[in-house]
């Protein structure tokens, strides 16, 4: 049984999954999932490998449409958007990847610069001013004119949040913002992603697999189980769950009910013939 939250997010829900069925092909990803994302906090969403974490930004971000149920954002029902209305809903949320790299051959000034170029029409005084009001909230106003083949990887990361912020959404996702990180660049994203989001009043998703500093910065944690919610709750509600899944998870276990293997023939269609 899915563990029940104390207080109940969808009662200011800035995203909501209802009922949501998606596969690739013949994989069925996600069941019947449902799941709310209350507005102005970080809520972070793990579970093991494979689970369907990146899947269900890309519902989020209406680049894949649900196949059962509905996703909604802001009460607006994603998959049934034209593309006027996603390009509008997209505009109000910053996506950050972790290969959603730099362009390599833009300095980090028009890195940050990007977004607004290509979605306003701003006038470069104003543009100039924004860009470094981004790079100042994250300490890069220095790094303006370097290339991305100049600063470290913590500080590439940060470019690209500065980025994901430049249009100043409602919204942050960002889908392992740790990964590859070492320890002093992970704490500063970290502290980024809390502070920009307090300041901001934003609404941050992180998917990640970090647990440790996961559990440190969010305020509603979602893990996911086989193609659904396996627990939600407050870091300390998820820590305190006794569902098997979540017990092995939090306490990172290699044996538990997660699978090792990915779903396969068995083994006796696919060594049957060896003599
Ligand atoms: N474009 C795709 N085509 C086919 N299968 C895909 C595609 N993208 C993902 N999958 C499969 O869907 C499942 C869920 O993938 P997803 O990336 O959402 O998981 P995840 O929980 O984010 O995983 P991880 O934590 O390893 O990044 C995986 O089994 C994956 O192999």
């Amino acid at each position: 049984m899915p563990d029940t939250p104390t207080a109940d997010p969808s009662a200011s829900a800035h995203v909501e999954l209802r009922g949501v069925t998606f596969g690739y092909g013949e994989r069925v990803v996600l069941q019947d999932l449902s799941l709310a994302v209350p507005r102005g906090k970080v809520t972070a969403i793990m579970g093991a490998s494979g689970g369907g974490k990146t899947t269900v930004l890309r519902l989020i971000g209406g680049q894949h449409r649900a196949q059962g149920g509905q996703v909604l954002v802001d009460g607006q029902d994603v998959g049934a958007m034209d593309p006027a209305q996603l390009y509008a809903m997209r505009r109000r949320m910053g996506m950050l990847f972790q290969f959603g790299a730099l362009f390599t051959d833009m300095s980090v000034f028009e890195n940050v610069a990007f977004p607004l170029r290509e979605h306003t029409d701003l006038p470069e005084g104003l543009i100039r001013d924004v860009v470094l009001m981004k790079l100042a909230a994250v300490g890069l106003r220095g790094a303006r004119d370097l290339l991305p083949s100049q600063i470290s990887g913590g500080m590439a990361r940060r470019v690209a949040l500065a980025r994901a912020i430049a249009l100043d959404p409602q919204l942050v996702m960002y889908d392992e913002p740790f990964a590859g990180l070492d320890p002093i660049s992970l704490g500063t994203a970290a502290q980024l992603i809390r502070r920009l989001g307090q300041a901001m009043g934003l609404t941050s998703i992180v998917v990640s697999h970090d647990l440790e500093e996961t559990f440190r910065l969010a305020d509603h944690v979602i893990i996911l189980g086989p193609g659904n919610v396996a627990a939600q709750g407050t870091p300390e509600e998820v820590r305190a769950s006794q569902d098997p899944l979540v017990h092995q998870f939090v306490r990172a276990l290699p044996t538990g009910p997660v699978p090792f293997h990915y779903p396969a023939p068995s083994v006796a269609e696919d060594f049957g013939g060896l003599p």
